[in-house]
């Protein structure tokens, strides 16, 4: 039998009792207009629990607020270790930190406008959706690598002068910046800046139509979450970039300038955890060239490293994208032929030998010498 539940003060909520055992739908009260939560201080977004909202048991619905709110969080706090929470605690003060200090340069960057941002040919393309649309104005420098004209230059300009604005105001305040990632000592993460839901709209709206088509096996499920930076190169910058593979599922890599020589981008095909140190097959050998509004698409797994930036300065905004449906799935795979480089060689050479087995079989059943 069920223990009864209580507030912590001894006082039951007899509802909350027969409802507690009860499951969450599968699918959403798309009726259901869910409270506003925007008041909470709690450690989950307020739009998590009303989405949460619509997917309560009915008898749920008429619950109060604070017995919706009781029930929701313990389902998140099963689902999100104390780890991450506290990482997200931490974000959001690091957050805070900065947009009562920084002021930005360009405000309008924070919201997309699609005309300012990308230039007309990358903006017909989408519009239009179609897979012949979009394989019009891209070319394929290296197998699963995917180039195209994006962003307008003085798109590019501006994103670089914001970024010049932080690290003067880094340098001057001392603050102590988070940089985008382990290899990169210089870059600014642009989603600490106010710029992540402009980041959030170009993933959603522009770049899912493009992994529609050219990463299908990733975009049937959704890429909810991303983490949008800038990286810096020259001399009294980063120089190059070490042989790595990107923590996303889709990484978009658009070069905004500055002039520079070097730093092309090289490609040595897609490989799953259990792979990724193997050798290239000579057809995963590929360059690319950067040049400024001008994009890459690529897989995150897709190994790859930036050659030295021997002259000039030359910044980058790269994206990933990222898709936690995804990532759940693939830890229940251990096979990953359908994207992976190497499993696709093993598979096809295991194949390859069981037909040879099979024919070897049948010419000693049919008395032919083999020798
Ligand atoms: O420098 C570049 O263009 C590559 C950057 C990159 O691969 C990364 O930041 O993950
Ligand atoms: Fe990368």
């Amino acid at each position: 039998m069920a223990m009864p539940t209580g507030n912590g003060n001894g006082v039951l909520f007899p509802a909350m009792l027969q409802v507690t055992s009860s499951r969450l739908r599968l699918s959403p009260n798309s009726e259901h207009k869910p409270e506003a939560y925007d008041d909470l201080q709690l450690e989950f977004s307020p739009l998590l629990f009303s989405s949460l909202e619509r997917y309560l048991p009915p008898a749920m619905l008429n619950l109060s607020r604070d017995a919706k709110i009781q029930f929701m969080r313990d389902i998140l706090v099963r689902y999100f270790p104390e780890a991450e929470r506290t990482r997200v605690q931490k974000q959001r003060e690091y957050r805070e930190r900065i947009m009562s200090n920084y002021q930005p340069l360009y405000k309008e960057l924070q919201t997309l406008d699609e005309t300012k941002f990308f230039v007309p040919s990358f903006l017909q393309a989408v519009n239009a959706g179609t897979e012949e649309s979009l394989r019009k104005i891209i070319i394929e420098p290296t197998p699963g690598v995917y180039s195209f004209e994006m962003l307008q230059p003085n798109f590019c300009e501006m994103l670089i002068s914001e970024v010049e604005n932080i690290e003067r105001w880094v340098h001057d305040t001392k603050f102590k910046i988070m940089r985008p990632n382990t290899m990169n000592k210089y870059g600014a993460v642009l989603d600490d800046f106010g710029l992540e839901p402009m980041l959030n709209k170009l993933m959603d709206v522009y770049l899912r139509p493009m992994a529609k088509v050219f990463f299908p096996e990733i975009s049937r499920l959704a890429l909810d979450s991303h983490h949008g930076f800038i990286v810096e190169y020259g001399a009294d910058k980063d120089v190059e970039l070490g042989f790595h593979v990107d923590d996303s599922e889709v990484t978009l890599n658009v070069c905004l300038g500055k002039d520079f020589f070097g730093g092309e981008l090289y490609f040595r095909g897609v490989r799953c955890d259990k792979h990724v140190n193997t050798v290239p097959h000579p057809e995963e050998i590929g360059d690319y060239t950067h040049i400024p509004g001008r994009a890459v698409l690529h897989r995150g797994r897709h190994r790859h490293g930036a050659r030295a930036t021997t002259s000039g300065q030359r910044l980058n905004l790269i994206l990933w994208c990222r898709s936690s449906a995804y990532r759940e799935l693939k830890r229940y795979q251990t096979e990953f032929s359908s994207w992976c480089g190497e499993c696709l060689r093993r598979k096809k050479e295991r194949q390859h030998r069981a037909v040879a087995a099979t024919k070897m079989e049948l010419l000693k059943r049919d008395g032919i010498s083999t020798s």
